[in-house]
């Protein structure tokens, strides 16, 4: 890469690895070719279309399963480094089992991992993002403690296909909103809804899961292909909403409860759930007339097979929250959930700038705040930004979403200054995709997909070249102005 010759411009150390990151059911499309079978969101988008706000769904998407070398030439405009993408297990095991292993499937993920490679550009998988086989979760999902053979067998599959050429793996995408958000609400499929219960079977299982697929490759790939194998996990900054004492333990009960409950097994001395959760869980419990606990145990074994079972922290960060205590939720609504275990309300800033995504507004300090916490909390381990990006309605010159990354990957090298060991980034998201719930209302890529056209034609945003500019230079010039009338591939 060339070196600016500008010296006031903050640099990214060297070997720091730029890429950027989408999820199969999102830009894939071919929903049921070469023998793909149907997995949550096609059932989801096929039985209830106008759940997603447009009543679109994903059946085409970006077709990048017609459109993968377009893809891999914009990763060449970009200059990347790595592209994170998702296997979609419904294509690779129809039956959800490795029974059948589907050809189709296996031919379309060499053709990308194949055609990626000829240029250099490191495959980054996730193993699941979000598309669960639809036969699965009639035999219960993630609530069913089988789920730990079911993704094992397929994490097996897949290390077995491609693991000769795949160094970096992640297991899950997101854990939180997975079990938080598809089985303790209505924010994703299979929108279970079933708050401060099944949610809570999610997570344990999910946790199991990931660590016996970290484990395999442990124990049957590492030696012979000698990678890496991590979980993405979402986090959110939480701050007190005042520097009340209340405010303040509102902000770390709410951060337990939302994603340290993944982490803590994982990266703590100790493993196993946050204590305070598990307390506050087993107490409200009781109060309510349940006969054990509502957050299932870990075995001691179990506490010990998760402990230690990443090799990286993968990080995926949008936003900020602010925290108080509310004791009052019960009372208004007797039933279980996870924020009256909590106790815990939480808000955005009225000041904040938003986004297109109503949960998301711009607040570069927390990701700061973050990333310097998990520094200091969990020994600072290698940090992999598995998701950033910013949302709006479209249209090329997007100045807005060239100043979030500006300010945000400051925030990063400000947290990096001071220590922290970030080792890559990949912003969220390469091109526009399929917004789960928010359909295509939603725009979060570098590049524009035209979904009036069959072609799917992707046009570089003015993000693009800006993000471009900071991979060939390693340097974040706040003052470039790109020449946004060609798009090449250096
Ligand atoms: O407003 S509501 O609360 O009623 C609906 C909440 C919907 N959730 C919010 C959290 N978001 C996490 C980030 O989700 C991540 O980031 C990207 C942008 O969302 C996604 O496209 C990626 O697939 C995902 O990894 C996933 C969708």
């Amino acid at each position: 890469r060339v070196q600016t010759t500008r010296d006031d411009v903050r640099r990214f150390p060297d070997g720091f690895l730029f890429g950027t990151a989408t999820a199969s059911y999102q830009v894939e499309g071919g929903w049921d070719e070469d023998g793909k079978s149907e997995n949550i969101w096609d059932y989801l988008t096929h039985t209830s279309p106008c759940t997603i706000s447009d009543c679109s769904n994903g059946d085409i998407a970006d077709d990048s399963y017609h459109l993968y070398k377009r893809d891999v030439e914009m990763m060449r405009e970009l200059g990347l480094d790595f592209y994170r993408f998702s296997m979609s297990w419904s294509r690779l095991l129809p039956t959800g089992f490795p029974d059948q292993i589907n050809e189709g499937g296996v031919n379309y993920y060499n053709n990308l991992i194949n055609e990626m490679l000829k240029y250099n550009i490191q495959p980054m998988i996730t193993l699941y993002h979000w598309d669960l086989p639809q036969r699965l979760q009639e035999l219960g999902g993630w609530a069913n403690p089988h789920v730990v053979d079911w993704f094992g067998d397929y994490a097996r599959v897949a290390f077995e296909q491609f693991g000769d050429r795949v160094k970096y793996w992640m297991t899950i995408n997101e854990p939180r909103e997975v079990c938080d958000e598809g089985y303790g609400d209505v924010n994703l499929a299979p929108l279970l809804d079933s708050k401060g219960i099944g949610e809570y079977m999610c997570v344990k299982n999910l946790l199991v899961a990931h660590a016996r697929a970290y484990h395999i490759y442990n124990d049957e790939y590492k030696s012979k292909y000698g990678g890496e194998v991590g979980i993405a996990f979402s986090a959110r900054w939480y701050e007190p909403a005042s520097d009340s004492e209340i405010d303040i333990q509102a902000a770390e009960d709410f951060t337990a409860f939302t994603w340290i409950k993944y982490v803590h097994p994982i990266y703590s001395e100790t493993g196993d759930y946050p204590p305070i959760m598990k307390e506050k869980v087993a107490a409200k419990s009781a109060e309510q007339g349940f006969f054990r606990s509502r957050l299932p145990e870990f075995t001691q074994e179990e506490i010990e097979y998760v402990r230690g079972s990443s090799d990286f922290f993968g990080l995926n960060h949008y936003t900020t929250f602010l925290v108080y205590r509310n004791e009052s939720i019960y009372d208004a609504n007797p039933v279980p959930s996870l924020f009256d275990d909590a106790d815990i309300g939480s808000y955005h800033h009225p000041d904040w700038e938003e986004t297109a995504s109503s949960w998301f507004k711009v607040v570069p300090w927390g990701f700061y705040k973050l990333l310097t916490s998990i520094r200091e909390n969990y020994n600072n381990p290698p940090i992999f930004i598995t998701e950033n990006g910013f949302s709006n309605r479209g249209g090329l010159q997007d100045d807005d979403r060239v100043r979030f990354y500006r300010n945000y990957l400051s925030a990063m090298l400000d947290a990096m200054d001071e220590g922290s060991d970030v080792r890559a980034y990949a912003a969220w998201s390469l091109m526009d995709n399929f917004e789960w719930l928010s359909g295509y209302t939603e725009r979060f890529g570098l590049y524009e997909v035209d979904y009036d056209c069959p072609e799917r034609t992707r046009t570089p945003r003015k993000s693009a070249f800006v993000y471009k500019e900071i991979v060939r230079t390693r340097a974040l010039d706040l003052d470039y102005e790109p020449d946004t009338d060609v798009m090449t591939i250096d």
